[in-house]
This record gives structure tokens, sequence and C-alpha cells, in this order.
């Protein structure tokens, strides 16, 4: 369980980007977190990770004080909680399948490392995360050559490979057109049904969040304003949560997948 309990973060510059934060996210759960640009939407779910480290109250993810971890015991953290970026994050000039057995490297001896071996059943995992997000075909093709939503699943698969109970992701989607877009939210409710992975989304779309998260976590300038159900949000909670913008926001989603089509 992944718990906030009075959370602060406040930047070195002096903006204050959470606080007041009380959650409670349990294992397997699939979270979205929406909200305008600026409320603290990232800083919130980078927060878990020890991205960022947080400036008042406790994070703990499974009973363990995440500001207390040093060292190794970051690195080892983070190896359970996977981390998707809209950018996809990826070595492009490669091949998918060396993405993939990247997220192996901090288990690699040293040797291996050197020579950059992997085992036979490094390998075989690559492929069988690849073949849980559809493109085990795509294995030995180079990055480059293809579409962003096959390349979010490269990322997906990196992460799956190595096993995580959490998955967070960082606006994945917003650089994909609604159809690519549909298509990889239709990999992580996957994941999250099936693997009982827990996902938590910082998400734009509001839409695809209400449609595919079972709760919603809406967050305004810095402060839990919703938490709830996806399906006990209403126009009037949306309303509190984007101030009134949710209309305009709708329109200029329109216009951007109409220009897609
Ligand atoms: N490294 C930083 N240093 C100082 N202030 C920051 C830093 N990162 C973010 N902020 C500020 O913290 C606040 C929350 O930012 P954050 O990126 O978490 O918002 P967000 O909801 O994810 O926005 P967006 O949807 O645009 O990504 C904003 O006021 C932002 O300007």
């Amino acid at each position: 369980m992944i718990e906030f309990n009075q959370v602060e973060k406040k930047y070195a510059n002096g903006t204050i980007a959470l606080q007041n934060i009380n959650l409670k996210i349990e294992q397997g759960e699939f979270v979205a977190v929406i909200g305008l640009s600026g409320a603290g939407k990232s800083t919130l779910i980078r927060c878990i990770n020890r991205m960022h480290d947080i400036t008042g109250g406790r994070l703990s993810v499974d009973d363990v004080d995440v500001a207390k971890l040093r060292g190794k015991q970051i690195r080892r953290f983070r190896r359970r909680i996977g981390m998707i970026f809209q950018s996809f994050n990826l070595v492009t000039r490669t091949t998918v399948i060396k993405n993939v057995l990247v997220s192996f490297v901090p288990d690699l001896s040293w040797w291996r490392k050197v020579t950059g071996v992997f085992t036979t059943e490094q390998k075989l995992k690559a492929l069988e995360a690849l073949d849980k997000v559809g493109i085990l075909d795509k294995a030995y093709v180079r990055v480059d050559q293809l579409s962003g939503g096959q390349q979010q699943r490269v990322a997906l698969a990196r992460t799956l490979a190595q096993n995580p109970d959490i998955i967070l992701a960082d606006e994945p989607i917003a650089s994909l057109d609604p159809v690519t877009a549909k298509m990889v939210m239709d990999d992580f409710k996957r994941i999250n049904k099936d693997m009982s992975i827990s996902v938590i989304m910082n998400i734009h779309h509001v839409e695809v969040a209400l449609e595919y998260a079972d709760r919603i976590i809406g967050i305004r300038k810095g402060e839990v304003v919703f938490d709830g159900e996806s399906n006990r949000v209403t126009k009037q909670i949306l309303d509190e949560i984007y101030g009134g913008q949710v209309e305009e926001m709708k329109s200029s989603a329109e216009e951007s997948s109409a220009n897609v089509r």
C-alpha cells in the first residue's frame, strides 16, 4: 500500500507543489491523477519513487518510509516501481529487445555488465514482456522504425520485465493519437487486472481517465479536491478540479482529435 500522510512538497525556489496530501492506495488499484497544468500531478507521482523528495509529512510504500531510504536501498526500492514517461525514454537507434533487456542491467554480474551479455533466462523474460504488450514480432526491429504507440508499448514491456508491484505513468498517452492512445490504455488496464500491478497515472484526458481508472484523484493547486470512484465523478466535481474550465478543455481536445483524423 502507498500511503501519504500530511505530505508536503516545496521546491527549492519556494513553490509549494503539494500540501496536506493524505491518501491510501491499495495494491492493484488503477488510479488516475487529474488536474490543471501545474496542479501538482507529476510532483505527486514522482514523490512515490523518490524522484522528488518530500519536504513534510510521511510517504510510505508497504510501510517503508520512502524518505529514509539511502543509496542501495533506493535503487532496490525503485526496482519494484516501474516508471513510464510521455517521451518513452528509449534508445531509438537499437532494437526493441535490447531496450527491454536494459531493465536487467542492475542484476548483471560485473563481467556481464562489461560485455553486455545477458542470460538466456533474461532474454526469455524480455520476450515474454514483449508478448504481454502484443509486440513480440517487433523484438528485433529498431525502435526508430516503430510508431509512437508501439514505442510506448516497448517502454511498458521494459517496465514489466523488471516485475514491478507498481507502475507510475506520467502522461503516457499525451503524444499519441486517440486510437493508439486507446490501445496503450488497454495494455495498462490488462496489466493492472491480470497481474495486480498498481497503476498510478497522471493524465490530461479526462474522458480516458474516467473510462479506464477505477479511482480518480483530483488535484487543484497542490491539494486533493476529489478522491473517489470514477463513476462518482460528476460535471460539478470536474468543475471543482478544473475551476470551471472543463468545457473549454473538451472543445480543445475535440479539435485536436479532429485534426488527427
Ligand atoms: N523542479 C521544479 N522547481 C520548481 N518548481 C517546480 C519544479 N517542478 C515543478 N514545479 C512547480 O510545481 C508546481 C506543480 O508542478 P507539476 O509539474 O507537478 O504539475 P502538473 O500538474 O504535473 O503539471 P503538467 O500537467 O503541466 O505537467 C507548478 O507550479 C510547477 O511550476
